[in-house]
């Protein structure tokens, strides 16, 4: 563990501190341990911060809180300020932020997102996106031809002007669900030390980790990746004209809490029903017959994601992940009731807040089904914003096909007219590709499906981006 760890470690270790914060740019609070009295000035300018966003002025408040907190940056400590006035606002630093110390306590510049791709401070809710009923499909055993029809021409819309929705009567039992975050919660809560025991390398990329990039920027959370195929094979070269063996991507379950494997298991078993429902009913949405999409998924990639945000001392600055679009086919997303996922809106670009649900789930249409379907149904941007006061656990299930699949249109979807707009690549290497980026900060754009973009017309030249130039 380096000096600078140590500290922060040791800081985090602490109950939380809670600071008293000046509209005139002070800050007080006690020194945990001794009960000093200690003040700071957090502006260096004489900008007025307004008091009722703390962290809504200047770049570096909370690399600075945490500098300060761990004895670093003392210049500042003592010197008066002009703009001194009485408007206080109570601030809880949340050192506590993980009761284990972990790597997120402090905002370093890693995290801080391009001015552009900050949150704005006012949530769009709008008329989010539609909520579709299941249960002509899943739950009841009796439609009528018309309600399937119906329920068709939903979904259909859905992903074309949205992308994105979410469901109820999905058949999910809400007692699994509610074990799965139970037990989620329970994992991340324990240290640092502990989670790490399962921790990913590049080698396997599955197990715990707190620092994933998106878009080499890292992400404001800490996350558990797990497999519904374990082990499963993968191509162990990026290159795509390279047949360079294969290595094994191998589940690993933590000792603590014990029961974390069982109930997660227990939690596929019925989220890949409704992920067979859905790959259906957007076989049917396409004219495709119910069944279309089965071969892919005889191995499967399929992974799950249990995520952890927590509360974030400059949420305007940060993400808990950062704008992206999955590269699979399809996300089954559950999410409490905290909320932090937006969507871009298609028609405006506008960042949609997706309002929690109780108990649904969102469905979005990933990359591969962008291109089976020949551009017809489009993966759309989300990210997530984080907060500064509650911590917030989401699952996702990544539904992907065999590693040996060629993703391409589906040759259904295509005719003279709507020719094949992308070049065939193969899944497994672009996953193990996506998945090395996302491990650490590169200095080039992670592998995307428009790389395997045909040119639009006439041209001959190659617009495939060699995967080997993406990763570096
Ligand atoms: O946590 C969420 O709401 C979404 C997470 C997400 O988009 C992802 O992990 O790809
Ligand atoms: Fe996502």
């Amino acid at each position: 563990m380096s000096e600078r760890e140590r500290e922060v470690g040791e800081v985090r270790e602490r109950e939380s501190v809670p600071l008293l914060v000046t509209a005139g740019g002070k800050l007080r609070w006690r020194e945990p341990g001794s009960g000093r009295r200690r003040w700071w000035w957090w502006l260096p300018s004489r900008r007025r911060i307004p008091a009722r966003n703390l962290t809504s002025v200047g770049g570096g408040v909370g690399r600075w809180l945490s500098q300060l907190l761990t004895g670093g940056g003392r210049r500042a400590e003592g010197r008066r300020h002009p703009h001194l006035h009485r408007h206080h606002l109570t601030y809880k630093l949340p050192i506590s932020l993980h009761q284990s110390p972990s790597a997120m306590g402090e905002l370093d510049p890693t995290f801080i997102q391009e001015p552009e791709h900050r949150p704005k401070p006012a949530v769009i809710e709008a008329h989010g996106i539609p909520e579709i009923d299941l249960s002509p499909y899943i739950t009841s055993s009796s439609s009528s031809p018309n309600a399937i029809h119906d329920l068709v021409d939903e979904i259909r819309d859905a992903c074309k002007d949205w992308g994105f929705f979410q469901v109820i009567n999905h058949g999910v039992p809400i007692e699994i669900r509610e074990k799965v975050q139970s037990v989620a919660k329970r994992f991340f809560d324990q240290s640092l030390e502990e989670k790490k025991k399962v921790k990913r390398d590049e080698a396997n990329p599955l197990g715990y980790y707190d620092t994933e990039h998106t878009k080499n920027v890292r992400d404001w959370k800490e996350v558990f990746d797990f497999m519904v195929d374990d082990p499963v094979v993968m191509p162990a070269s990026y290159d795509d004209d390279d047949d360079g063996g294969t290595v094994e991507y191998t589940n690993q379950w933590p000792h603590h809490p014990s029961e974390l494997r069982e109930v997660c298991e227990e939690y596929v078993k019925e989220v890949q029903k409704l992920s067979n429902k859905l790959l259906e009913l957007i076989s049917l949405s396409l004219n495709l017959p119910a069944n279309r999409l089965e071969p892919f998924f005889k191995d499967q990639t399929t992974f799950i994601r249990l995520n952890h945000y927590p509360p974030c001392l400059a949420p305007d600055l940060a993400l808990g992940v950062g704008r992206h679009k999955d590269a699979g086919v399809l996300t089954i997303l559950a999410q409490d009731d905290v909320g932090g996922l937006e969507v871009k809106r298609k028609i405006d670009g506008e960042w949609i807040f997706v309002k929690p649900t109780p108990n649904a789930f969102i469905i979005n249409v990933g990359d591969i089904i962008q291109v089976w379907s020949n551009d017809t149904y489009e993966s759309v941007e989300h990210r997530v914003r984080v907060n500064s006061t509650r911590e917030r656990f989401s699952i996702p299930y990544f539904v992907n096909p065999a590693p040996y699949t060629v993703v391409e249109p589906l040759a259904e979807l295509t005719n003279e007219r709507n020719p094949a707009r992308y070049k065939g690549y193969n899944w497994g290497k672009f996953f193990a590709t996506r998945k090395l980026s996302n491990f650490k900060k590169l200095n080039v754009e992670n592998i995307q499906i428009y790389h395997f973009k045909k040119p639009d017309e006439g041209k001959i030249e190659d617009v495939v981006t060699r995967v080997e130039n993406v990763v570096i």
